[in-house]
């Protein structure tokens, strides 16, 4: 009953379909990728299930709620987590300031943090989790790109999300950040917590997903185990028509 599934979705902007009718699934205890080309349909179907965007039709159910017409902060509170393609951060606050407001986005931990609670044990734990300990006290706007790009992932997960989707959260890291994120994700996972993820960097994906969805103008061409996804003749014609290795 706790999973995350998307069933039908169709969203069209004006004249451009994007989205023709996509269901997937996102279990707890997994890493469920969704994976396409540039322009694919990927970040109109995170924004569909956030609630950022809404669907022209189809539905969201997220832990045996509805959440088709509900707005973002009562997804949230419902656990549902997301992190941006852009960094979206406050410049002119520290990192710990910056990561402390992911707490105030759960309307279920509202009341345990008053302002100033920059030590909660969660945002400590995600500092130190995702090597932003020594920098807890920096203006955000004085990070390394690299580093900057922890901030947006621990800010999720300072407001204990049970699914977190995550919009390229490591687009243009080196391969040993690549690699650490990737075990970091892993890390996330539990029971009761599974992750989204979107991300064009195939080794990465290949080595933390569970399970892939590949999706290619709105339209999902296949899914599978990695291996299984590695070995499909369409989505290697999806990404060799990129220029990409599938
Ligand atoms: N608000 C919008 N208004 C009009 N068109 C949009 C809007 N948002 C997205 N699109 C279009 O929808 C299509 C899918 O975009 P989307 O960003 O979802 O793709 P994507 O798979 O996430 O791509 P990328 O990997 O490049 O981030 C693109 O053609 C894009 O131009």
């Amino acid at each position: 009953m706790s999973h995350l599934e998307v069933v039908d979705i169709r969203k069209r902007f004006g004249g451009l379909e994007v989205l023709h009718g996509v269901s997937m699934r996102a279990e707890m205890g997994r890493v469920t990728a969704l994976i396409g080309p540039n322009g694919a349909g990927k970040s109109t179907l995170a924004n569909i299930i956030s609630g950022y965007v809404r669907a022209d039709s189809g539905r969201v159910v997220f832990a045996g709620h509805d959440l088709t017409r509900k707005r973002v902060h009562q997804r949230a509170a419902l656990g549902l987590g997301r992190t941006f393609q852009n960094l979206e951060l406050f410049h002119g606050m520290s990192v710990a300031e910056n990561v402390t407001l992911g707490r105030y986005r759960s309307a279920r931990l509202r009341w345990f943090t008053g302002p100033g609670r920059h030590d909660a044990p969660a945002v400590t734990e995600a500092l130190r989790t995702l090597t932003l300990a020594d920098q807890r006290d920096q203006d955000v706007g004085s990070l390394s790109f690299g580093r900057a790009k922890m901030v947006e992932p621990a800010r999720v997960v300072v407001a204990e999300p049970s699914m977190i989707v995550m919009d390229e959260p490591a687009a243009g890291l080196t391969s040993a950040r690549k690699a650490a994120f990737g075990h970091w994700i892993r890390g996330l996972l539990s029971p009761t917590t599974g992750v989204v993820l979107i991300e064009h960097d195939m080794q990465l994906i290949m080595s933390v997903s569970d399970y892939i969805y590949v999706l290619d103008h709105g339209v999902l061409i296949a899914d599978g185990t990695p291996d299984e996804v590695r070995r499909n003749d369409k989505v290697r014609e999806a990404y060799l028509g990129t220029g990409e290795e599938a």
